[in-house]
């Protein structure tokens, strides 16, 4: 199978950063601390606004490269994602007293949930608003007139909620939750960002899937995919001084219950795709054997690969929404991290190797297929996307029946068998359910959220990836040895030189 990569560029990314947050106490800058840099991307004040562009306390990180080591902790630091109101804090810890233990983490992980509500669009003229925001974190729906239920009002609670009112709320947003999702991925864990809602409601807005080069490279983008693209690469930039780093991305879609790879450049199947098949390692890593894998150096190089599945993924115009996703899109990104030779004495024996996934996840919108209008081909699209978002259902449900199911049925769809890691597997999950605040849309907006607080209960179980392969193991020590041998020699010849 042909993949569309293309020349790599050399990553030239301007730092997001004004290096305000670096941690001058410790001495431990952003050039020499590359976990502190992404800590610097925000700061939470008091009041739970949030500012871009660090914070005073907001250094630290995993572990400098100066070979003092700090983890989960110090002055301000924190290694949680962030929440509202707590005042400014970093993420990853270290900081100002970082401790010279390193405890890769092998811990739980709930789904985080953020509800995202858009405006009221042009189709909805004349609806009233009926969403109510009451922080944190906390959202009411009324009950319909002519409902059966014996409240007046659906409560329902998450990490966040936000109206998505302007292009600064969405950057707001991607800074307190989205961002320490890719820290995760950054120091070496799965990640995923997942987003569901009816159809219309602005998960491909959120996520910034559909996305052109333009948007991806802009100064100051929105949409978590181009947001987490620019973070990355900053990240990269930094790190690469002590690691060797691999980036991959991978694109495809479930569309009528077939994996197809939106970066193939074979001319057969359906938009020139063809069906793939989604297979396990021993290890338990899910994948879509066969997709294209690119390598990828820079954010330029990325937004031409979206651009390109772009043109390929399924979408079409219904009575809900003038460019509906009619399929599942998932973004992959695979980052390899190892530890220069050069460096690898200063780096603890469990973080010179690093292996990690980050899955952003633009799920097809849950529709009533008569709203839609739909016929022929859409109406078979409407069927097969509801049937994947129900057993998507299913799998959150048997993953929070706790023990009373042992069965979870990830094999029953695509979709799922797919997000197996994300949901109740090994991943830092955010799940974005996504809003219209239409009291037409009550009933759809109350099932999301329904959806949503349900997802909130699944527990992963997050593990640092940092295994190599006895093959990979070998190689390492082999190449280690030998540059220490190497030095030697050289400190050797100085010393006779010098007639020590
Ligand atoms: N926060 C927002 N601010 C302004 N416009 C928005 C916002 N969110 C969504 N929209 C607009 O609403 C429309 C529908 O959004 P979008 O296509 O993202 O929905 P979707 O949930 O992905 O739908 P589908 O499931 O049908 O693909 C688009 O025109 C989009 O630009």
């Amino acid at each position: 199978m042909g993949c569309g990569a293309s020349k790599a560029a050399v990553a030239n990314d301007p730092l997001l950063l004004d290096g305000k947050g670096s941690d001058q106490k410790s001495g431990n800058g952003p050039s020499s601390n590359v976990f502190g840099l992404l800590s610097l991307t925000r700061g939470l004040t008091a009041d739970g606004a949030i500012t871009v562009g660090g914070s005073e306390n907001s250094a630290g990180g995993m572990y400098g490269f100066d070979g003092k080591f700090g983890v989960a902790g110090g002055e301000n630091g924190a290694s949680g994602t962030g929440g509202a109101g707590v005042g400014k804090f970093g993420v990853g810890g270290g900081g100002k007293n970082g401790s010279s233990s390193i405890q890769p983490i092998n811990s739980e992980s709930s789904v985080k949930v953020v509800t995202v509500v858009r405006p009221l669009m042009d189709h909805e003229k004349g609806c009233e608003d009926i969403v109510k925001i009451l922080p944190p974190g906390k959202i009411e729906l009324p009950k319909k007139q002519n409902g059966s239920g014996t409240e007046d009002k659906y409560p329902f609670e998450f990490d966040r909620v936000v109206r998505v009112t302007s292009p600064e709320v969405s950057k707001e947003l991607y800074a307190a939750l989205v961002l320490p999702v890719v820290e995760r991925f950054c120091q070496g864990f799965n990640a995923t960002v997942l987003a569901y809602g009816q159809t219309g409601s602005g998960k491909t807005y959120t996520m910034g899937t559909s996305c052109n080069s333009k948007d991806v490279l802009a100064p100051d983008p929105t949409g978590v995919v181009p947001r987490s693209l620019k973070v990355l690469f900053s990240y990269i930039q930094i790190a690469s001084q002590s690691y060797d780093i691999t980036l991959k991305a991978q694109y495809v879609e479930i569309y009528n219950e077939n994996v197809l790879d939106l970066l193939s450049t074979e001319t057969s199947g359906k938009n020139g795709t063809s069906k793939l098949d989604i297979r396990e390692r021993p290890d338990g890593d899910v994948y879509v054997e066969g997709a294209c894998e690119i390598n990828v150096k820079s954010r330029e190089e990325v937004a031409r690969i979206l651009d390109q599945g772009n043109t390929k993924r399924s979408t079409a115009a219904h009575k809900m929404n003038s460019e509906s996703s009619r399929s599942h899109a998932i973004v992959t990104l695979t980052m390899e991290q190892r530890a220069k030779i050069s460096s690898a004495q200063k780096i603890p024996a469990d973080l010179r190797f690093l292996r990690s996934k980050l899955n952003l996840v633009d799920l097809a919108g849950s529709e009533r297929v008569k709203d839609t209008g739909a016929s022929g081909d859409r109406f078979s699209e409407g069927v097969s996307i509801n049937k994947g978002l129900m057993e998507l259902g299913n799998v959150i449900n048997a993953l929070t029946e706790g023990k009373k199911r042992s069965h979870v049925p990830y094999r029953n769809s695509k979709l799922t068998r797919l997000l197996q890691d994300s949901l109740g597997g090994n991943s830092e999950t955010l799940f974005v359910a996504c809003v219209s605040p239409a009291d037409k849309n009550h009933e759809q907006t109350l099932n999301t959220l329904r959806y949503a607080s349900r997802a909130r209960a699944i527990r992963n179980n997050l593990r640092l990836n940092n295994k190599l392969s006895p093959e990979e193991e070998l190689e390492y020590l082999r190449t280690l040895v030998q540059q220490l041998q190497s030095e030697n020699d050289q400190l050797k010849t100085r010393l006779a030189k010098t007639g020590l």
